[in-house]
């Protein structure tokens, strides 16, 4: 009989690895948990209960808000707020920062930033969505906690994550020690190990690009389509094109599969459309701990300089050799290049 472990129990393992943790992440990690279940349980339903369709506002992004972006970034905040070991939220759905000032949680030293529906344009049509979150830890002692402790590169990343709800509903994580995957199991309600150790294959024959923009790429990266679709049995290309629209579900696949996902910069996204804090910096954490690549086409994502809360960044990730190979193109337009 294989072994049931669920996420409560292994993070308890984990913690092992730190000599000095005294729990904190633990909770935190398990807060998110519990925000994920009660997120799941309005998504698995979503077409019986009033939870679809546009919410009527327009988000800090420019985004129609849907009415699930809203209820997933409330049952997170809330959650967190609750859980007592988050003292900021950043989340981008959210103007500002968010400050969780109770008694509990002002003295917190973990910043949790957060996409809490990922693909929402895939919210209607029963596609896979999900959840993108990464964990910091505060950097100034004194007083409230600031912009500048959410303000931080991709390497100060704690932990990060994602959530899919999709025919499963997994929870994927790190802590800095490799990648773990967990299933829901909804006849107990917990989260069970059922992908430990996940690794990227270092190539692979899928990418994952929106090419109704073709148009308006660099050459570069056009030329790397081309160079996808050549025929060329030794390299086994033309390699398969697979677009959900949703990143999670694209860079899941991608990371068992093997593969590339690109989003770069476009005529109507001159940085790109992927928010460096909430989508670009946590999965670019989780791949390369998978053993994959991640760049913005001429930088390494983690070691982006971060000035604002809701800065965005072309990105190039998944299969080591893939990104390596489309890296070889010029990839980022004129403006881009750095002098
Ligand atoms: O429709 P496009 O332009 O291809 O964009 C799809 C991308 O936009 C996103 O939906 C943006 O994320 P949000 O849904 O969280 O705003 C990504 O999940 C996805 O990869
Ligand atoms: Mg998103
Ligand atoms: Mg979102």
């Amino acid at each position: 009989m294989t072994e049931t472990i669920t996420l409560g129990q292994f993070i308890i393992r984990q913690q092992a690895d730190f000599p000095f943790a005294k729990g904190e992440l633990s909770r935190l990690l398990r807060d998110i948990g519990i925000a994920a279940k009660i997120v799941n349980r309005e998504v698995s339903k979503a077409g019986l209960i009033d939870i679809l369709g546009d919410a009527g506002g327009v988000n800090i992004q420019g985004e129609h808000q849907q009415k699930l972006d809203i209820y997933a970034d409330r049952q997170f905040i809330s959650a967190l707020k609750s859980g007592g070991e988050c003292c900021i939220v950043a989340s981008e759905e959210n103007e500002g920062i968010i400050r969780l000032d109770t008694d509990v949680s002002k003295n917190a030293k973990y910043i949790v930033t957060i996409d809490p529906l990922d693909g929402s344009s895939n919210i209607d049509v029963n596609v896979p969505v999900g959840t993108i979150f990464s964990i910091y830890r505060r950097k100034t002692t004194e007083g409230r906690p600031q912009l500048e402790d959410v303000l931080q590169k991709g390497t100060e990343q704690v932990a990060a994550g994602y959530i899919i709800y999709g025919s499963s509903t997994m929870l994927v994580y790190t802590t800095g020690k490799g990648v773990n995957g967990f299933t829901l199991d909804p006849s107990i309600g917990e989260f069970c190990l059922s992908h430990p150790n996940m690794q990227i294959p270092e190539s692979g024959f899928i990418y994952s690009i929106n090419e109704g923009n073709y148009v308006h790429f660099p050459q570069g990266v056009k030329d790397y389509i081309k160079y996808c679709q050549i025929e060329d049995p030794a390299t086994k290309r033309p390699y398969s094109s697979r677009y959900i629209g949703s990143m999670v579900a694209d860079v899941h696949s991608n990371l068992i599969k093997g593969g590339i996902f690109i989003y770069p910069v476009t005529a109507s996204a001159p940085s790109g459309k992927l928010r460096l804090l909430y989508e670009c910096n946590p999965m670019a954490f989780l791949i390369e701990q998978a053993g994959g690549r991640a760049t913005n086409g001429d930088e390494r994502i983690l070691d982006l300089e971060i000035t604002e809360l809701h800065q965005r960044s072309p990105i190039f990730i998944g299969s080591k050799n893939m990104v390596e190979k489309a890296e070889s193109f010029n990839l980022l337009n004129q403006v881009l290049q750095k002098n």
